[in-house]
Order: C-alpha cells, then sequence, then structure tokens
C-alpha cells in the first residue's frame, strides 16, 4: 500500500514537471539565454573585428605616415648634405648662391636655409634673413662639440628673426683640416611634417606626429589642432609595444589605438593612431541595435510566454481540479453513504451518444441496487434502467458529458432496480462520460412530508387545516374561474361541543370531534376537501358546485343526518346537532376570505334560527352583524336609560293548585327599535359582558317586586331570576344577591335561582361549591332546561338543587312523541329518587299537562297558565283568587284572562 502511494506521489510529480505550465518558463528561460547569448557573442565579435580592422588601420596608417614623412626627412637630409659639400668646397656664401642659382634648395616658402660659421654667426641664408648668433642654440653646441655625420633635429622653437615656430635640422660644417668651421641649418615648419592627416579616415580625434628620441614632441596634430613641445613619459621605443591596445594619450587622456615607427637616420619616431571612441562609434551603434532587437524578442518572448503560461496554467489547473475531483469521489465513494457510478459515454458511429456503460460502482451502490461491483461493471445504462431514457435521465447524462459541468435535482423513484423511494441524483461531467452520485433521500423526504402534512393538517383529526383548506379554497376558485364553474363552501359549527367538552372531558370531546370527521369525510366526492377550521368549526370545500342551493342541499342533509347521529363517548350516548352556513363562489364572493367570512355568517344565522339546520348566504346577513354591533352598543345604556322592564311569568303547583312563583323574564324596550326578545338581546349581552350589570339590575327589581307584591298583602310568591354563566362566574355575583335581598327587604327563601345545566356542566366542581354557597345564603337554586346537558346523574347527586325544570323542546310533542315522553318520565322519575321536584316549562295544552300530571310531575309553568305579566297582571290574578286553579279540557286553549287551570 505504501509502495503504491509512494508511485503515486512519484506520478504525480512526473506529472506535475510535464506540465506545460511548468516546462514552459524553463523553455522560455533557454530561449532567453540562446538569444542573448548569441547577442553578446556577436557583439563581442564585432567589438573584436572592430577592434582588429582598427590595428590594421592604424598600421596602415603609421606605413603611411612613415614612408611620408621619410620621404620629407630624406629631402631635408639631402639640402643638408648638399649644403655641407658645397659650403666645405666653395665657402658659405658661394655655396648658397651657386645652389639658389642652380635651383638645388627647397623652396623658400616652407623651408629656411641658412649656413653659421664656427663661431655660430649666420653668414648666409636663404631666403636671406638677418644675421642671428645660434651659438646659444642646442643644435649649434652638439655638432661644435662632437663631429659627427649625421642629422641633428632640435627641439621646435622659434627664432628670433621670426615668430614663427620652427623645426631645425642641422648637419656639422668641417674646414678642410676636419675641424668644426660651422653648421648647416634647414628649418621647416612643422606643420609640414602632418598635412598627410586625413580626417576621413582619422576623425576628429586622430593623431599624427613626430617623437624626439629625448621624449619631446616635435610636432602633434589631434584634428585639426597642431601641437609641439609635449614632454612623454613613455620612451618613444616603448610606444611599439603598446600596439593593438588602446591607451590613453599622455596629452588629452583621449583612449587611442596607436602605432609608432622610428625614422632611420634621424632620431625621431613616427607617430599615428586612432581615437577609440571614433573607431568603435558604429560598432557600439549596432551593439546598441543588437541590444535593442534581443531586448523586444525578449519581451515579446515573455509575453509570449506568460500567455502560453496562464493558458497551460489555467487548464492544468482545471485538470487538476477534475482530477482532483475524481480521486477525492473515488476515495470518498467507498466511506461514503451515497451511492456512486463512473459511466463512460458509448458513441455510435455518427458520435452521437448512443448509450453509458458503467465502469465503477462503490459499495453503497450494490446495496442500492442489489447487485455485486462485477454485476454492475459492464452494464450498459439503458439495458439496465430502460426507464432512464423516457424519465430524462438519460438526456440530462447526454448533455452533462457533451457540455461538462454538473446536474442535480431529486425524483421520486419509479424504477424498480433501484431500492429507494426518493433518490437525489448529482452527476458531474468528466472525460468521456460522468460521475453519478446517488443518494437514497426517502427517509429524508418522508420527514418532509411529515412536517408538511403536520403544518398543513389538524393532528386530531388527521384534516386539512386553515391553512390548507385556504389553498385548496383558493385552488377550487382558481379552477372554477377558468371553468366557469361554482364553488360551494360551507362553515359547519357543532352545536352543544361545549357542553360535551366541558361535561365529560376533553378526550370524550376529541373523540367526538374525530368521529364526526369521519362521517363527513365519507359523505364527501374525491374533489371535495373537508377540513377542520379549529375548535368545532369545520369547512367544506365543495368545487364544481351548480352553484344552486338545489344542488348542495343532499349533502348538507346527509353531514346533518350524519353528525346528529348518537356517538358512544365515555360509556354514554351522546348526540350533537351541528349548524351549517352556505356561501357559493363566484355569487357571494370571489376570494377565500370572503367566501368563508360569508359562510361563518350563515352559519350564525343557521344557530340563530335554533341550530341544526342549514342556511344559504344572503347578503342581509352581513348586515344583521352590524345590526347586532349596534345592539351591543345599545344594551349598554339600557340600564341606564330604564330601557328595561321585567314580566313575571307565573308556576303552579299541580298537587295544591296554586300558584305557588312566578319565573322573571326581562324586556328590552328599545326606544327606536321597540321591543326586543330577550333570546336576541340576552346572547349579545352575554357575549358583551353587559350581562352582569343587567342582571344585577334583575335581581334587584325582582327582588323589589317580590317584596313588593308581599307589602300590598298579596301571598308571599317565590321569584325566580335566570342567572347567565356570566354572572354565574361573577365572583361579587352573592355580595350582588345579598345587597338586592337586603335592599329589598326580601327574606332569602323567597328567591330562587335558575341556571342552567350546560352552565353547571362546564366545572363541576366549582359549580356546586357556588352553588353551596348561595344555598348557604337561604336561596333555593333550580336546573333551568334540563335534559339538554349531559349530567351524569353522579355528579347531579352533588348539586345543592331542589328543582329540575323540564326543558320546553321535549314538553312541545310530548302528545306525539314516546321519545319525548320517555324522557319527561325519566327525568321526573330521576327528579324524584333525588329528592328533588320537577317543573315543566312550555306547557301550552291540556294534553300536555294531563301528561305531567299523570306522570308525578310537581309544578308546571307555560301558556296553558299564564304568559310573562306585568306585575300588574300577576297582582291582579292573585288578587281574582286564582292563586288555586283546576286543569282544562283537552283541546282548549286557555287565554291568561281566564285560564282554567288543570289542578
Ligand atoms: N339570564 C337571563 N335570561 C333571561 C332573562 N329573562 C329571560 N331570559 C331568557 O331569555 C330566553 C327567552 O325568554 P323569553 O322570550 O322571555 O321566553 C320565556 C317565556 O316567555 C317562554 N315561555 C313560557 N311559557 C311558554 C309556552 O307555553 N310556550 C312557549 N313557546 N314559550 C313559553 O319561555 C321562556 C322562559 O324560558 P326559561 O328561562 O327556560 O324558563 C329564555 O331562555 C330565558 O331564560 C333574564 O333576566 N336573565
Amino acid at each position: 500500500m505504501g509502495q503504491l502511494r509512494r508511485e503515486s506521489r512519484g506520478m504525480r510529480w512526473l506529472r506535475w514537471w510535464q506540465d506545460a505550465f511548468l516546462s514552459l518558463p524553463l523553455f522560455t528561460l533557454v530561449l532567453l539565454a540562446a538569444i542573448w547569448g548569441v547577442t553578446l557573442h556577436f557583439i563581442d565579435a564585432e567589438r573584436a573585428a572592430a577592434r582588429a580592422a582598427a590595428v590594421e588601420s592604424v598600421q596602415e596608417l603609421i606605413a603611411t605616415y612613415e614612408a611620408q614623412v621619410a620621404r620629407n626627412l630624406n629631402g631635408i637630409d639631402q639640402t643638408l648634405k648638399l649644403l655641407k659639400y658645397v659650403t666645405e668646397k666653395k665657402g658659405p656664401e658661394q655655396a648658397l648662391k651657386e645652389l639658389s642659382q642652380q635651383g638645388l634648395l627647397p623652396s623658400g616658402l616652407v623651408f629656411v636655409v641658412s649656413l653659421t660659421d664656427a663661431r655660430g654667426n649666420t653668414i648666409a641664408s636663404s631666403p636671406a634673413a638677418r644675421n642671428i648668433p645660434v651659438s646659444g642654440q642646442d643644435y649649434f653646441k652638439v655638432h661644435k662639440a662632437r663631429n659627427s655625420d649625421s642629422v641633428y633635429v632640435a627641439q621646435t622653437m622659434r627664432d628670433q628673426s621670426n615668430q614663427d615656430w620652427h623645426l631645425h635640422f642641422t648637419r656639422r660644417l668641417n674646414d678642410g683640416g676636419g675641424n668644426f668651421a660651422g653648421i648647416a641649418i634647414v628649418e621647416v615648419d612643422p606643420a609640414y611634417f602632418t598635412s598627410g592627416y586625413e580626417r576621413s579616415r582619422q576623425g576628429e580625434l586622430g593623431v599624427q606626429g613626430l617623437l624626439g628620441q629625448d621624449g619631446v614632441l616635435r610636432v602633434l596634430r589631434v584634428g585639426e589642432k597642431i601641437s609641439w613641445g609635449q614632454s612623454l613619459a613613455r620612451a618613444p621605443q616603448s610606444l611599439a609595444h603598446l600596439q593593438g591596445q588602446p591607451q590613453a594619450s599622455p596629452w588629452d587622456g583621449i583612449r587611442r589605438y596607436m602605432a609608432a615607427r622610428p625614422l632611420h637616420g634621424f632620431a625621431l619616431t613616427a607617430v599615428a593612431g586612432m581615437a577609440e571612441s571614433e573607431v568603435m562609434a558604429s560598432v557600439e551603434q549596432r551593439r546598441l541595435n543588437h541590444l535593442w532587437e534581443a531586448g523586444v524578442a525578449s519581451a515579446v518572448l515573455l509575453l509570449a510566454m506568460a500567455m502560453t503560461w496562464l493558458w497551460c496554467w489555467q487548464g492544468a489547473r482545471a485538470r487538476r481540479r477534475i482530477r482532483l475531483a475524481q480521486e477525492t469521489y473515488a476515495a470518498a465513494s467507498e466511506a461514503n453513504m451515497d451511492s456512486f457510478f463512473v459511466l463512460r459515454a458509448l458513441r455510435d458511429e455518427q458520435g452521437a451518444i448512443a448509450d453509458f456503460r458503467i465502469t465503477t460502482a462503490n459499495s453503497r451502490a450494490e446495496k442500492m441496487t442489489g447487485l455485486s461491483k462485477q454485476e454492475l461493471q459492464g452494464q450498459t445504462l439503458c439495458a439496465w434502467l430502460p426507464e432512464t431514457r423516457n424519465n430524462g435521465i438519460f438526456d440530462k447524462l447526454v448533455r452533462i458529458t457533451n457540455l461538462g459541468g454538473t446536474h442535480h435535482e431529486e425524483m421520486e423513484n419509479i424504477m424498480p432496480q433501484v431500492d429507494a423511494r426518493w433518490l437525489h441524483w448529482q452527476v458531474v461531467g468528466v472525460e468521456g462520460g460522468v460521475v453519478a452520485i446517488v443518494r437514497d433521500i426517502s427517509e429524508r423526504k418522508a420527514t418532509e412530508e411529515r412536517i408538511y402534512h403536520m403544518a398543513h393538517h389538524d393532528t386530531l383529526t388527521g384534516l386539512p387545516n386553515r391553512s390548507l383548506i385556504g389553498e385548496r379554497l383558493r385552488q377550487a376558485i382558481e379552477r372554477a374561474r377558468r371553468e366557469k364553474q361554482a364553488v360551494a363552501v360551507a362553515f359547519i359549527d357543532l352545536d352543544s361541543f361545549k357542553l360535551v367538552n366541558d361535561g365529560l372531558g376533553h378526550n370524550a370531546g376529541d373523540e367526538l370531534l374525530k368521529q364526526v370527521a369521519e362521517r363527513m369525510a365519507l359523505c364527501l366526492r374525491r374533489e371535495d376537501t373537508v377540513g377542520r377550521f379549529g375548535g368545532d368549526e369545520f369547512v367544506l370545500v365543495l368545487p364544481q358546485a351548480s352553484g344552486e342551493a338545489a344542488g348542495i342541499a343532499p349533502l348538507l342533509e346527509r353531514i346533518r343526518a350524519e353528525v346528529i347521529r348518537p356517538v358512544m363517548l365515555e360509556g354514554q350516548e351522546v348526540q350533537v346537532s351541528c349548524s351549517i352556513g352556505v356561501s357559493m363562489y363566484p355569487r357571494d364572493g370571489a376570494d377565500p376570505g370572503t367566501l368563508l367570512m360569508n359562510a361563518d355568517a350563515a352559519m350564525y344565522r343557521a344557530k340563530d334560527g335554533g341550530k341544526n339546520n342549514y342556511q344559504f348566504y344572503a347578503c342581509e346577513m352581513n348586515a344583521s352583524l352590524e345590526e347586532k354591533l349596534a345592539l351591543m352598543d345599545g344594551l349598554r345604556k339600557a340600564v341606564d336609560e330604564q330601557q328595561l322592564r321585567l314580566e313575571y311569568q307565573p308556576k303552579l303547583d299541580l298537587e295544591s293548585g296554586r300558584i305557588f312563583g312566578v319565573e322573571a323574564l326581562l324586556r328590552w324596550q328599545h326606544p327606536e327599535r321597540g321591543a326586543i326578545r330577550p333570546d336576541q338581546f340576552i346572547p349579545l349581552a352575554e357575549e358583551s359582558g353587559a350581562i352582569v350589570a343587567i342582571g344585577e339590575w334583575v335581581l334587584r327589581e325582582a327582588c323589589r317586586q317580590a317584596r313588593a307584591w308581599q307589602d300590598a298583602g298579596l301571598p308571599p310568591l317565590t321569584i325566580s331570576v335566570n342567572v347567565s354563566p356570566r354572572q354565574f362566574d361573577d365572583l361579587r355575583l352573592e355580595a350582588r344577591v345579598a345587597e338586592a335581598l337586603q335592599q329589598s327587604g326580601l327574606a332569602p327563601r323567597w328567591l330562587e335561582l335558575e341556571v342552567t345545566e350546560s352552565l353547571i356542566m362546564r366545572d363541576v366542581q366549582q359549580a356546586v361549591a357556588k352553588m353551596r354557597e348561595l344555598e348557604a345564603m337561604g336561596l333555593a337554586l333550580s336546573i333551568d332546561d334540563f335534559g339538554t346537558g349531559y349530567s351524569s346523574l353522579a355528579a347531579l347527586k352533588s348539586f345543592p338543587i331542589g328543582r329540575l325544570k323540564i326543558d320546553k323542546s321535549f314538553v312541545r310533542d310530548l302528545a306525539n312523541s314516546a321519545d319525548d315522553q320517555a324522557i319527561a318520565r325519566a327525568i321526573i322519575s330521576l327528579a324524584h329518587q333525588l329528592q328533588m321536584r320537577v317543573i315543566a316549562e312550555g306547557v301550552e295544552t291540556a294534553q300536555q299537562c294531563e301528561f305531567l300530571r299523570a306522570n308525578g310531575c310537581d309544578e308546571l309553568q307555560g301558556y296553558l297558565l299564564s304568559p310573562p305579566l306585568a306585575a300588574a297582571g300577576i297582582a291582579a290574578l292573585l288578587q281574582a283568587g286564582t292563586a288555586t286553579a283546576s286543569i282544562p279540557q283537552a283541546g282548549k286553549t286557555p287565554t291568561p284572562a281566564s285560564a282554567s287551570l288543570c289542578v
């Protein structure tokens, strides 16, 4: 394994170095070195050639100059020799004359020829000049001291005879005995020896001149400037050694190629030279050109290299990334929870991708497919998973293979060969195919679905919740709008659900909701929705409804019938009805909010209409909402503005035939609307909380009236006052009752409070505690509307109650309904077992009265005896002596004034 790793690392380095982006700079460096090597070499060669040419030129120069000067010097020497010969023969005066006559003297324009005697006096000269003694001059002294037959070349000097500078060439003259007789002198302008200076060859800084053996320059021409007399440190002989090497000239410091040649017979050396700067000027220029060309070539090369390098580097980086990705994928795939497939594209003859072959797969892929790696390798995709041709996977793989890049998506799996319900697959384009990473996301999807379901469904019933109802309704409206259809929205509220919840507990309430939900769901079509809107409220969304009430009525009836069907809860049979309000798209609203609001308003109308029915929305219903608000507002002022009054309905003891009490019933005389029924305004007062103040007023008024009747000498009556739930919950109820009694002076035993069965069942323990407190004050308590709630026998036993009132709904059909008869009998029996008295309300007929009396009912109340009357009416009734009465004949309806009672 370690070996493998080392090899792969080695291979990686090799690949690294093979990468063009690394070798390219090296190659560029080599090229640059070559360019500069060649350029510098070329420059060096040119320089060397130029130097050699310069040396050669200087040699040519010196050769030419030497020949020229030698010629000039020989001519001068010839003249000196001739002068010497003729003078020694004929004397100095005659010699010059003769030579001049024979034209053997050089031109007087350039040369001055003169002869001196042994004392240094000039005897003759040509051209003629004044006698200037030269005995003090070096050249005279040299000749006088030494008998030599050689030419002496003196330093360049100025004669006293004229101001011009001359170079003096001299020879010794002897007399016949060989004694010193004087000297012959030829004077020459020093410029004469540099007239051969060629500017075209030697430039402005070239050199020509004659150097004496004494190291003093006799003449020196640099360009156009001629000078002399400079003393050189170097001896003339050594100059020859310097040939070929440019040296700084001692007279001006300029570096020159120099050459020197000794002039035989004369103590002189010819000197010639060329300035290095001038000789090498063209070479320098070419050097600069070469350097510039090499620089430009290098810059172009570097630029090209940089661009190519960048391109290669990016390519290499991309390749490395892909390689790394492949390696990472391959390495990670085994440890990964994802399935991993490498697919190679198979192309047809036209080059189009016909299929993919699996070349690699990991262990996870084995698990997901149930095939081993060996079985997977070699499979072709379309043969193995033919569905990929139709579900778009194949096309996507082709696209990624051809265009590169990546693609990922989640899909519900329909391929039986792959063991997962939901898949996430990701493909990455690689050379010649794709790498596919497939993950089983079934669990995550299930969780998501669960979360979605929880967010959109009611946990208790499993029905769509408020948000999903809204969404379904929105979709139904959208579809109906397109298809010119209608949508019905039904708002369903269970009647008396609170009683079940409070009476039998929340578990029973929950069970009831579940059963009702199931039943409603069974009534619907597939496309319908039933959802729980909250509490005991349900909503139906019924798409493609005809828009006619008649079309939907059978379904609503079915729902109503299903809801009212008894349910077994906590071992008891419980029955609830429902009130349904229906609104219709597009007639009653164009959006979910409006339709739901209007269905809700219709549902309230159904409740108001006695519950257990359905109502279709009508626009007045919203008006009644406004009316409701107006009534609530009016109620707040009703007590202060004395719009309330009480009526009293007598209660009869069937055994004695005596009116033993009255029920105080509230009336509201609205200043504009006239009389408003209690069942219209009591619920509003309850809802708004105004019932507490109103109830207190009723208590005071009822107590005051009862006491007033007693004070008027009438037989004392028990006065019953209805107590609503909010009043009952009022912490000051006992205090208010006590105040009413105390203010009126009524003894507590003449006051009875009627509480409904449902009120007690909300919280039995608390209700019983409160009732006990009231009982302790000496009051009587009775249960109103008995039979409509769900009091258990056990609970009833604990109630400090003296009287049960059979609800008028059971009395209404007593003559015909066996059920109602059974209920009435059961209530009477139950009450008696609990030592309670029973009163039936709403008794209107003699038959009802007869039945009740026959079945042991103790008391009755109803129109048969008397409708509710004003206080005066009760007084009149009592005064008229109808405190006892007899049962009227069946079939006759009594009037209040002439009620003949069934006692
Ligand atoms: N909390 C309070 N509730 C009150 C008060 N005053 C009345 N009410 C409640 O209002 C409801 C309606 O009352 P009302 O319209 O006055 O109806 C009462 C009777 O008029 C009616 N009744 C009496 N006899 C008959 C009959 O033979 N037939 C028939 N159809 N109706 C009849 O019954 C109502 C009395 O019912 P109940 O209270 O259940 O005894 C009503 O629920 C009142 O309780 C108040 O001051 N406070």
